[in-house]
């Protein structure tokens, strides 16, 4: 693999068995994913003397990505190192089924994913704060723009294209306003743009789209140039299982990794023995690990913090094998109740949406040359050049893209100038107390959710901070991605999808299977306001058709279709068309205060842990209290850099 480049033997060990575990861990990590590997790495480094584990379910394999080379899906052996998930049916989508596909390799979903690097706006951040509220414990830690934007910059290392690919795609980018970090995670621009790119980039700037330099420096509303997690010379993937974990595997010999372990759960000792520090007792819980072949069992013993970097499913999961939880479904489990918390496993947001796609009856003149057709239909000639290639150093040719690297993000009042306010102000009136009951009938029901009052509280502070955020013109309220125009035999298709969904779905352990995947219902269109959204956006991108690049190859669309136009239309071609997933899934152990459901502090510590040992963190895209306007994987890098950040203060200074 071209990132480790020494060999192992020179070093100590780092990729254990369980029989080479040490007596206890300073610190462990449990799931060697996009943020728990940063976690783990930044831990390690900073403290020598302290020992660092990570446990992972899968194995060290470096997943063939789901893209790599992306346009070359065959078969499924892209699906080596990755979970497939189906949630319940929506019921309001016609009984819709999300697909999802998760992480499961020393990588997590950094190595699966679509490579497709891109920031939320500013916006998104600081509405974490906003919902978090003023005061509290934790409050000199900010998860605002402000306070993240320097994890953002550390989480990755920017290599400009060369003077001629910025030139003939016309890539831009901003240095300082977004990069300068120097780990090996890299964003890059790949050598090469299918030729009909173009097309869909001027169409959007026709619509009146502003066109942003760069859109990881806080502001992305307009068509964006989104960079790719690729080496910047073999434009292979870089993902956290090279950069976080291989590249400096046997160099630092207080760092162990365990793979094909599954944490079932923790556990605090029935009463605290360790002497008190500041007034509390510190005592970590034990790691509960099961070897995923033999079945066999151990307990980990824990001196300093578990940090539970499981992603957005599996920390829920373990969270609640572990009795923490919401109170009645834990006692259906059968499940022991620890801690108290409806939050987790609750607030579970994806991205989804629907597609609007064309017909050009004017076909391409050749100068909008090579198409995807060009290697995936019977063009042997250009196949077998494209596949060289990619082996070429640098790497060219078509196999060096990732999913595409542009994009438009556009807000309401843009997408829907004459209709936004009006939408905001039923957002509005929706989260003040008097429309209460109107609210709790969104949220799953019983004790667990609608009728209890911190998950209410939280669901109403969240709406209102998303008012503002719809009413900006500058904080984007759809993405709509595009790669290329021409997939045979289709003409273009292009998704606008809800970038804030005001629906909210759970993640709960499967009783009869509590170890398996958990169970998960996305409760897609739960709130009916979304479907004002969807409506908006969709009207917004079916405006394509009517610009000149359009009109000049004789676009016709061909869904929604010219017969769908009233909103009632629009809803039902929506049920019928949504994709549920665009596998961003979050915010299932959310930061927030413990009165308004959250499951995490600002520093990251589970609430209600304190009182029983403490020494206990989640570290990754559950923690986010609302899903952000971009792809997740550089928000999730951003979250185990400041995570490790706060750990690593604490410790540091003896405060913990
Ligand atoms: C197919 C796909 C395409 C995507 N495309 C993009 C994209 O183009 N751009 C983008 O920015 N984002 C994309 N994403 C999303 C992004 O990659 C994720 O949001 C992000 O990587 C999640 O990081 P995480 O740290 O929260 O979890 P993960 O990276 O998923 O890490 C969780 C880790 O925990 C391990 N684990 C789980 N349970 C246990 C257990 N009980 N014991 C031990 N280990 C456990 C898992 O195996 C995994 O390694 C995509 C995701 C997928 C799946």
């Amino acid at each position: 693999h071209q990132h480790t480049g020494h060999s192992h033997a020179r070093h100590k060990r780092q990729l254990v068995t369980a029989s080479q575990l040490r007596d206890s861990y300073d610190f462990v990590v449990v799931g060697a994913g996009t943020s728990g590997l940063t976690v783990a790495d930044r831990l390690s480094e900073a403290f020598p003397a302290k020992t660092v584990l990570v446990i992972e379910y899968g194995d060290l394999e470096y997943a063939p990505g789901a893209f790599e080379p992306p346009t070359l899906w065959e078969g499924t052996d892209y699906l080596a190192g990755s979970w497939e998930f189906f949630t319940q049916p929506s019921p309001v989508m016609n009984n819709k089924t999300a697909y999802v596909m998760v992480g499961k390799t020393v990588g997590g979903s950094s190595a699966v994913n679509g490579q497709f690097l891109d920031r939320g706006s500013q916006y998104d951040y600081n509405a974490w704060e906003d919902v978090y509220g003023k005061g509290g414990q934790g409050s000199n830690i900010k998860w605002n723009w402000k306070g993240l934007h320097q994890h953002f910059k550390k989480s990755v290392k920017f290599t400009k294209p060369s003077a001629a690919d910025a030139e003939k795609y016309g890539y831009t980018w901003d240095v300082d306003a977004a990069y300068g970090g120097n780990t090996p995670i890299y964003a890059s621009f790949p050598p090469f743009q299918w030729g009909d790119q173009k097309i869909f980039m001027s169409a959007y700037q026709e619509l009146g789209l502003k066109t942003q330099k760069e859109c990881a420096g806080g502001d992305k509303e307009g068509v964006c140039w989104v960079p790719t997690t690729a080496h910047p010379v073999t434009m292979k993937r870089s993902h956290s299982g090279l950069g976080h974990y291989s590249l400096v595997e046997g160099t630092r010999s207080n760092y162990d990794l365990l793979v094909k372990h599954q944490v079932t759960r923790v556990v605090y000792p029935p009463s605290p023995k360790a002497p008190k520090k500041n007034g509390k007792y510190h005592q970590p819980p034990l790691v509960e690990v099961k070897d995923v072949s033999s079945c066999s069992r151990l307990n980990i013993t824990v001196k300093a913090e578990v940090i539970i970097s499981a992603g957005a499913f599996n920390t829920p999961a373990i969270l609640q094998r572990s009795g923490i939880g919401p109170r009645s479904f834990l006692k259906s489990a059968n499940i022991p109740l620890v801690i108290d918390s409806p939050g987790v496993g609750a607030n579970l947001q994806d991205h989804g949406g629907s597609p609007v796609t064309w017909n050009f009856n004017v076909p391409f003149d050749s100068s909008i040359s090579p198409l995807p057709a060009d290697v995936s239909d019977a063009n042997a000639t250009y196949y077998e050049l494209a596949k060289s290639q990619i082996d070429q150093t640098p790497a060219q040719g078509p196999y060096t893209l990732g999913m595409g690297n542009s994009a438009v993000y556009v807000s309401l009042p843009h997408a829907a100038p004459t209709t936004y306010k009006n939408f905001v102000s039923k957002l509005r009136s929706l989260a003040s107390p008097s429309s209460a009951s109107i609210l709790a009938s969104y949220l799953p029901a019983g004790e667990d959710y609608a009728s209890n009052a911190a998950m209410l509280a939280g669901y109403q502070s969240q709406l209102l901070t998303l008012a503002e955020l719809f009413s900006n013109p500058e904080a984007p309220s759809t993405e709509s991605p595009f790669a290329s125009t021409s997939h045979p035999g289709h003409g273009p298709v292009s998704f606008a999808f809800l970038l804030h969904p005001l629906s909210r779905g759970t993640v709960h352990l499967n009783e009869s299977d509590p170890l398996g995947q958990p169970i998960l219902d996305y409760r897609a269109g739960s709130n009916p306001l979304d479907f004002s959204q969807h409506i908006a956006h969709l009207r917004y991108l079916r405006q394509l058709g009517s610009t000149p690049t359009f009109k000049k190859y004789a676009a016709v669309e061909t869904s929604p279709g010219a017969d769908v136009q009233t909103d009632e239309e629009l809803i039902e071609y929506i049920k019928n068309s949504i994709v549920l997933s665009f596998q961003h899934p979050c915010c299932t152990a959310a930061m927030m205060p413990r009165d308004k459901g959250g499951v995490v502090g600002r520093d990251l510590k589970v609430h209600g842990a304190e009182n029983l040992g403490g020494g206990l963190r989640v570290a990754d895209m559950s923690i986010a209290p609302l899903l952000v306007g971009s792809h997740t994987s550089a928000t999730a890098y951003a979250i185990g850099e400041k995570a490790a950040d706060i750990i690593i203060k604490e410790w540091s200074t003896g405060k913990n």
